[in-house]
């Protein structure tokens, strides 16, 4: 039984009218590879003065790029290791199987592929993923490894998130309990990804360009590459590196922030040859948690994450993409 799922026979109509567009997505040049800031977590541990400078390059890094690595993050490689084997074995069960509604028991949903509502070349996307609200993971049988495996690994993430968030917390003056306030581990999710060789990697994408819908995602890769960020009006790849985790910094935090941290737009590029695997982890409030900037004159309207997320899914029925942040500003 296909593993694939029908990509080609969804986006043939497009692939056809658009043949001889001039327009199409500039997945196709030359990009710089770049290195992230890299931020060596064990230097927290360090002396004072060593800490705060781990904590200042953190911060600075938020600011300039959105984006970084960290390395000695506290997640254990085998416990890496494991998720993206039990990542590998999910995805290689029938097409047919991992589109039934009730694939894994989880919510309807939770299984998805390419853009369902894409209209264009510009929003078309090779890839599947499984995303799961982490508040439903206990419906998910038991004694499924892979259940056992996610609820390791989300431990693990939610407490890096939350140091992180409070370390970037530190420099703009936001109360050291925020996040455990506005936080639980079942308000996040994980989104497990996985791009298959595409056929078509000039015409279309692994992901669409977007920014993510949180405070900040902790993505975990393997040495494949393929992703790549907005950076002063140009894309560059991001250079895999085997011993870190990337940090990216998600639209909360830019809204919590008053716009001094940057949720970065991103994308993955298709590759013909090689699949690639990912997992992100998004570190969210709760539903009703109202984000509002953390300084005068501030630069967005405060909204719920229910606002937010309702928003999104009108914007994303009407243009089959999210129009995000800036549907907030003032
Ligand atoms: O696959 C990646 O490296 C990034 C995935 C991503 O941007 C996402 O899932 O939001
Ligand atoms: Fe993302």
């Amino acid at each position: 039984m296909a593993i694939e799922p029908p990509f080609f026979e969804k986006y043939k109509a497009i692939l056809q009218s658009s043949a001889n567009e001039k327009e199409k997505p500039s997945t196709v040049e030359g990009f710089d590879e770049l290195e992230l800031p890299l931020i060596d977590l064990s230097h927290l541990n360090l002396g004072q003065l060593e800490r705060q400078e781990c904590i200042e390059k953190m911060g600075q890094a938020a600011i300039e790029w959105g984006f970084f690595q960290i390395v000695n993050h506290g997640v254990p490689d085998e416990l890496l290791n494991r998720l993206k084997q039990e990542q590998i074995k999910v995805f290689q069960q029938p097409f047919d199987k991992k589109s039934e509604s009730n694939f894994l028991n989880l919510s309807v949903q939770s299984y998805r592929w390419g853009n369902p509502l894409a209209t264009s070349l510009r929003n078309l996307s090779w890839s599947e993923a499984l995303h799961i609200s982490l508040k439903d993971i206990s419906k998910m049988d038991e004694y499924n490894k892979l259940r056992s495996t996610i609820e390791e690994y989300a431990e693990k993430a939610n407490f890096l998130a939350q140091r992180l968030a409070e370390y970037l917390a530190q420099n703009l003056g936001i109360k050291a309990n925020y996040f455990q306030e506005n936080c639980s581990p079942s308000s996040s999710s994980l989104r497990m990804n996985r791009y298959p060789p595409c056929p078509y990697p000039s015409m279309m994408f692994g992901i669409i360009p977007h920014t993510d819908t949180d405070f900040l995602t902790i993505v975990s890769q393997d040495q494949v590459g393929g992703l790549q960020l907005k950076r002063n009006g140009r894309w560059v790849s991001v250079k895999p590196n085997p011993k870190a985790l990337v940090v990216n910094i998600g639209d909360f935090y830019q809204a919590l922030s008053n716009g001094v941290y940057k949720s970065i737009t991103h994308r993955v590029i298709a590759n013909q040859e090689t699949e690639r695997y990912s997992a992100a982890y998004f570190y969210c409030p709760t539903y009703e948690t109202v984000i509002e900037s953390c300084s005068k004159p501030s630069l967005y309207k405060k909204f719920s994450f229910k606002e937010y997320r309702e928003q999104i899914q009108k914007d994303v029925k009407a243009t089959g993409d999210k129009v995000g942040l800036s549907r907030f500003l003032l």
